[in-house]
């Protein structure tokens, strides 16, 4: 379709009826991105395995004391006072316990109850037993007091704060909530996503051929929208027709239509007249950031959004970081990292005269290491790379510290 071209001569414009911002700074587009929804999708309760990959929806409070009961640390003796200690019975992990008087000690295992009276554990390997006349066991051994024992709340008490609402609920989360006593958590719905994949020339198996290339983004977008916590409603692809898209995109009930190629202005780049047909409206069109700077992030009927990705799969990768998951983070009700994080860079990498640039790197005991075939085509540095350096106008020399920006690497 023919349209103003998209770019940094465009810069930032701002329309008083809906803000679209036309070649906009890459950190702009990100923050409209974040900001597109009024507010996160609705909270749901859920148990713990269904509430993977989600994201809090209220703070993760401790439902006990962690631990709940003063326990040992480790397997040998729970004592009571100074020893030497007369030895009767034995208490395991998941075992009441009888009170322990001064001069006694119990066997006991790693995980059990101290029982009331006990001052400290000694460790089988510290102990020394012996036989009493009357035919009991003595044990010798030092103890301080509190020794090897988990106190009672040492983690946390009852009630408190243990994560803020915001995180994702990551394994690490799960194992918490449940050692915390929890059995279902307060999460957002998880954001739809359809995924419409346009183009004639893509194959979807078998070799690439005279102008026919592999469809390398519908395998790699939906495992990565999943794992930003995104249910995927399908992958469809769509023929380089106007009619079609247009339908495509007006009758999907994802709340995210996320396409790829067709942003640009080729003679079958249909995505711009699909979206005014369908009666959406860009908040971005069109990014100072290289590769990807076709990319765009519209408003549908129905409170859906679509994003735009440029068909370049590297480009693609850039709009999916840029654009895609800060809305899916916005929809999940994820808190936004303050900004990246930055680390040196091994080596310079250059910029681009006016536009931010996104550069697979990989760490190595020097820093950031750029890596080769890095261009808007190309996804062989970037299947090798760990994050995407973010590069601002002009570049930055080696030993100069770079945004990170993670990528997901299983
Ligand atoms: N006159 C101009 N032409 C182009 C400009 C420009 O500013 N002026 N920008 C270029 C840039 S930058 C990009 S990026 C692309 C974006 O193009 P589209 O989003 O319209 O994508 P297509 O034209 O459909 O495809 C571009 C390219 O990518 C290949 N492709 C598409 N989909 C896939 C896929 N799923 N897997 C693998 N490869 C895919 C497609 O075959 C093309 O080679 O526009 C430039 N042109
Ligand atoms: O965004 Mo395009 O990928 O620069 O080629």
């Amino acid at each position: 379709m023919n349209r103003a071209p998209v770019g940094p001569a465009d810069e930032v414009r701002v329309t008083s009826a809906g803000a679209t911002l036309r070649g906009c700074p890459w950190p702009a587009a990100r923050r409209a991105a974040r900001t597109a929804v009024p507010r996160p999708l609705p909270v749901e309760r859920v148990e713990l395995a269904a509430a993977a990959g989600r994201t809090l929806a209220e703070p993760l409070a401790a439902l006990t004391d962690l631990p709940a009961f003063d326990t040992s640390a480790m397997d040998g003796w729970a004592v009571a006072g100074p020893g030497p200690w007369r030895l009767s019975g034995r208490v395991l992990a998941g075992q009441a316990c009888l009170p322990l008087a001064d001069g006694a000690a119990v066997e006991i295992a790693t995980g059990a109850q101290l029982p009331p009276g006990a001052t400290g554990v000694l460790r089988r390997e510290h102990g020394v037993l012996t036989e009493l006349p009357d035919g009991a066991a003595q044990l010798r051994g030092e103890v301080v007091p509190g020794q090897d024992v988990r106190p009672r709340g040492q983690e946390c008490g009852r009630g408190e704060e243990l994560l803020p609402a915001g995180l994702p609920v990551t394994p690490a989360v799960l194992g918490l909530a449940a050692a915390a006593g929890h059995d279902r958590l307060a999460v957002h719905r998880r954001p739809t996503v359809e995924l419409l994949v346009l183009g004639d020339e893509l194959l979807v198996a078998g070799l690439p051929g005279p102008g026919r290339v592999r469809d390398a983004l519908g395998p790699l977008l939906p495992p990565w929208l999943a794992g930003a916590g995104a249910e995927l409603l399908g992958s469809r692809y769509v023929r380089d027709d106007f009619g079609l898209l247009r339908d495509a995109i007006r009758h999907s009930p994802a709340d995210l239509v996320l396409t790829t190629g067709g942003t640009a202005a080729g003679p079958v780049d249909f995505l711009h007249a699909a979206l005014e047909a369908t009666g959406g409206h860009p908040l971005v069109d069109g990014v100072a950031v290289r590769p990807g700077h076709p990319m765009l992030l519209a408003a549908l009927p129905g409170g859906r959004h679509l994003v735009g990705l440029p068909g370049n799969p590297l480009a693609a990768v850039a709009g999916t970081v840029t654009l895609a998951l800060p809305l899916l983070h916005a929809l999940s009700g994820r808190t936004a990292p303050a900004a990246g994080p930055a680390e040196p860079l091994a080596a310079a990498l250059p910029g681009h005269p006016v536009d931010t640039r996104l550069h697979p790197v990989r760490r190595s005991a020097a820093g950031l290491a750029p890596l080769p075939h890095d261009g808007p085509a190309m996804l062989r540095g970037l299947a090798r790379a760990e994050a995407l350096a973010v590069v601002p106008p002009g570049g930055l020399a080696a030993g100069e510290c770079a945004e990170v920006l993670a990528l997901p690497l299983s």
